[in-house]
């Protein structure tokens, strides 16, 4: 039995060797943070140290704890226990107020940014390198136009930023932007010191798009290179300031462009919007396919226009089928994020310049905005714990 539970612990600290410590300084296998094993038939249990100041935050840590336990052969349930270490130097920072949408990390819990991944085929030299001030990049993308990719990255930045994290929004779409009218943003950007493009702010939100540096229609006719010098001066020369988080809203397609951008842009992750039509998913799949080719990691997909919900009875209506990107989600094993309804208000409010998330914060559409923020932080959250657990 000694022999056997040997084994055992041997291969559960090997997959706990890939869990990231709290400060996602190292794992916590080696950090000595695990103790208290112990293997009952198939059900497993143990403790990890975490500092005092840290372990209201640290559930992401716990779950991905547990998760990489359950990895481990033979185990059939896992237990793990945050234990605190009340013997951390007191000069530490008090534990910060807890503020609303309960599993969104708050701007004080954001890691540092994540470790390099495996490089991806071919990006541009230095294109891969952090954003100075930007905590996490994510791509908000869709497999084809029109499926509310906009529209959902708006709101979710909005939710995050609700929740207290500092956030910004790169409208990534050279040919049809769409955050100056969807956030009431009108005019052109100045440039500050050195040239650098002073963001305009809607909501607390910083913003930065095409719409804000040339006319309408004169992109149309801008090329590869292009593109590709207009988009990273919209992501690294701006005075962006510090951010948790930039959401940047993909050109819409799994073209060039978009293959570029995802390569060339130091992103934490992606999330994919589709609607729920066998077309939209087809096309939503191949934005996943992208995404894994440059070896982004997946946050999440977002059914929109999921189901139509009447203003008068508030029954419900599956206007083009229900449930197939959450299906889809399942089959390729990404996280599947929520469902968003075509709902009248939606629309109005985005097009009016006020998104739902800021317009009408107590309505069912603006909770189901927050959700999807707050999954989709939670997933970032634990892909960065993990991150760099297969080397
Ligand atoms: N859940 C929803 N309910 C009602 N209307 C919606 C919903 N989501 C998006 N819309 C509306 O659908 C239209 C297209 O949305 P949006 O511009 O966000 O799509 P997109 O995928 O970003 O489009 P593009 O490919 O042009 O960039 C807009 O008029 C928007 O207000």
């Amino acid at each position: 039995m000694g022999f056997a539970v040997t084994i055992a612990t041997a291969q559960i600290l090997d997959q706990l060797k890939r869990v990231k410590g709290p400060e996602l300084i190292g794992n916590i296998v080696d950090l000595g943070l695990v103790s208290g094993i112990v293997i009952e038939g198939d059900q497993l249990s143990f403790s990890i140290t975490v500092p005092a100041r840290l372990a209201d935050q640290l559930e992401p840590l716990r779950a991905a704890a547990e998760k990489a336990a359950l990895a481990s052969p033979g185990v059939a349930g896992a237990q793990v226990t945050l234990k605190v270490d009340d013997t951390e130097e007191t000069a530490s920072p008090p534990p910060q107020p807890v503020r609303s949408a309960p599993s969104v990390s708050q701007s004080e819990a954001i890691p540092p940014p994540m470790q390099k991944r495996a490089p991806p085929p071919t990006p541009a030299p230095g294109a891969k390198a952090p954003v100075p001030g930007i905590g996490a990049i994510i791509a908000v993308a869709s497999g084809k136009g029109g499926v509310g990719k906009s529209t959902t990255s708006v709101n979710i930045a909005l939710a995050l930023q609700a929740s207290g994290l500092r956030v910004g929004v790169l409208d990534a779409d050279i040919y049809g932007p769409s955050m100056p009218r969807l956030l009431g943003l009108s005019g052109r950007t100045q440039s500050g010191e050195n040239r650098v493009l002073i963001p305009f702010e809607a909501f607390g939100l910083k913003v930065m798009s095409m719409g804000f540096i040339v006319e309408e229609d004169t992109a149309t006719a801008w090329r590869g290179p292009m593109v590709m010098q207009a988009l990273t001066q919209m992501l690294r020369e701006v005075a962006w300031g510090e951010l948790d988080v930039l959401i940047v809203d993909m050109p819409p397609g799994t073209g060039d462009a978009q293959l570029t951008l995802a390569q060339n842009a130091p992103l934490a992750g992606a999330v994919i919007v589709s609607t729920p039509q066998d077309l939209a998913l087809i096309d939503a799949r191949k934005g996943l396919k992208m995404f894994r080719k440059v070896d982004v990691p997946i946050l999440g997909i977002v059914e929109n226009m999921s189901y139509f919900q009447c203003p008068d009875c508030g029954g419900r209506q599956s206007v083009f089928g229900h449930g197939g990107a959450r299906a889809e989600a399942e089959r390729i094993g990404a996280p599947f994020l929520g469902e968003v309804p075509l709902v009248m208000a939606i629309r109005a409010t985005s097009d009016g310049g006020t998104p739902i998330v800021v317009s009408d914060p107590d309505s069912e559409q603006a909770r189901i905005y927050r959700d999807i923020a707050s999954a989709m932080w939670t997933r970032l959250t634990e892909e960065r714990i993990l991150a760099g657990g297969q080397g």
